[in-house]
């Protein structure tokens, strides 16, 4: 690539970036390809990727490897990995890539990983809904938990397998069981409704995408993922009608690329962004970087609630702290208490499933 071309690039990832709900400058994958020929002096992070070679795995794959906060970047899956890992690993930047496949090799993929991403697990089609996922996805999760707390219980964990709203209380189960739970190492994925409530409402509000923030709380399912338009920056005169349309396009977006593929799965390469972006913030957190906050589904006490998806401030220990809701519209506040019986009945299923 041309050093022209590059830096177009660069700028227009370095423009999507600074519209990240961070109360800092946060991450993105404009750092990634701006910083990924910069200097190695960042200290040494292993990344680990379980289900590598899927749809979401690959590009995740890559952008991981773009990210100069990586020394280190593990690619497991059931199968795949070597040809993932090799492709990848042929690319200039610092972190060295090495590919795992089958059971026997999860111990060695997982050794000393400082933040483990999963994006293991099938994805919807068409006319399915995320808890349809469930009777595949939990068992998945599961055994790649039980993996994590046996080689690096104290790694940060990303999850993105769906159902998000069951899978991140099975993983809590998981490690208590085993003796290893950290509530701030846990966190499901919920990022791209962030960048899809960015998306929406810069496009209807007619302002420039790089500058927009969107908090969204709540869960990673329908009614459950509730963006927080009130709170939107740049604030723009929407109606209430406006709003409406956002917040229903918003809770429908993967439903909406799931049709779109007609039956060749769900969100990879905007899932990918969007997990690239909330690892590097879980990393620059890590590394002591002040101030980076991202909303995320955790453990929480803001509502009655054991795991909600809020903004959460990042630092070196994880989830630092977890920020309250603050002021809602009337529209939101109805969004929240709808929201709450799914959301419990998911959490409650996905922890009596780690139970049996
Ligand atoms: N949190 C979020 O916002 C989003 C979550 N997702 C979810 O991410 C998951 C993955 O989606 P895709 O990548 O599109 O699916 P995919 O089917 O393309 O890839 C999944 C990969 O997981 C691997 N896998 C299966 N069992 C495994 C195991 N035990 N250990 C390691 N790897 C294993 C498969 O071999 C495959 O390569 C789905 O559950 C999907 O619903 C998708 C989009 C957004
Ligand atoms: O819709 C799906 O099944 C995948 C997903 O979670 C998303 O795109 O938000």
């Amino acid at each position: 690539m041309k050093a022209s071309m590059l830096r177009s690039a660069a700028t227009t990832l370095r423009r999507a970036s600074s519209s990240s709900s961070s109360s800092s400058s946060s991450p993105s994958s404009t750092h990634l390809l701006r910083r990924s020929f910069s200097s190695d002096s960042n200290p040494d992070r292993k990344v680990a990727v379980l289900g590598a070679a899927g749809g979401i795995g690959q590009p995740l794959a890559l952008l991981m490897k773009l990210n100069p906060l990586v020394s280190s970047l593990s690619l497991y899956d059931i199968f795949g990995t070597p040809g993932v890992a090799a492709d990848v690993c042929h690319i200039n930047t610092r972190a060295q890539v090495a590919g795992f496949m089958r059971d026997e090799q999860l111990g060695m993929a997982l050794r000393g990983a400082d933040l483990v991403i999963i994006p293991a697990g099938v994805p919807r089609k068409p006319g399915m809904s995320r808890d349809d996922l469930f009777n595949t996805n939990a068992g998945i999760v599961k055994s790649l938990c039980s993996a994590i707390a046996e080689y690096c219980p104290n790694a940060l964990v990303n999850m993105i397998s769906n159902p998000v709203n069951s899978t991140v209380p099975i993983a809590a189960e998981v490690f208590k069981k085993a003796g290893t739970y950290d509530e701030k190492k846990l966190f499901g994925v919920t990022m791209l409704d962030v960048v899809r409530a960015k998306t929406f409402y810069a496009g209807k509000a007619k302002v420039p995408v790089a500058d927009v923030n969107v908090p969204v709380v709540g869960g990673h399912a329908g009614i459950t993922i509730l963006p927080l338009f009130s709170h939107a920056t740049p604030k723009a005169n929407l109606s209430d009608e406006d709003i409406k349309a956002l917040t229903k396009r918003t809770q429908d977006g993967g439903t909406e690329v799931v049709e779109a593929k007609a039956g060749k799965g769900s969100a990879t390469l905007s899932m990918a962004y969007a997990g690239a972006i909330f690892a590097d913030a879980c990393l620059k957190g890590l590394n002591g970087v002040p101030n980076v906050v991202e909303c995320s589904f955790v453990q929480s006490t803001i509502t009655e609630l054991p795991f909600f998806a809020s903004k959460v401030r990042l630092g070196k220990n994880g989830a630092e702290e977890v920020l309250g809701l603050g002021p809602l519209s009337d529209y939101e506040k109805q969004g929240l208490e709808s929201l709450m019986p799914e959301l419990k009945t998911s959490i409650e299923k996905g922890i009596r499933f780690a139970n049996q």
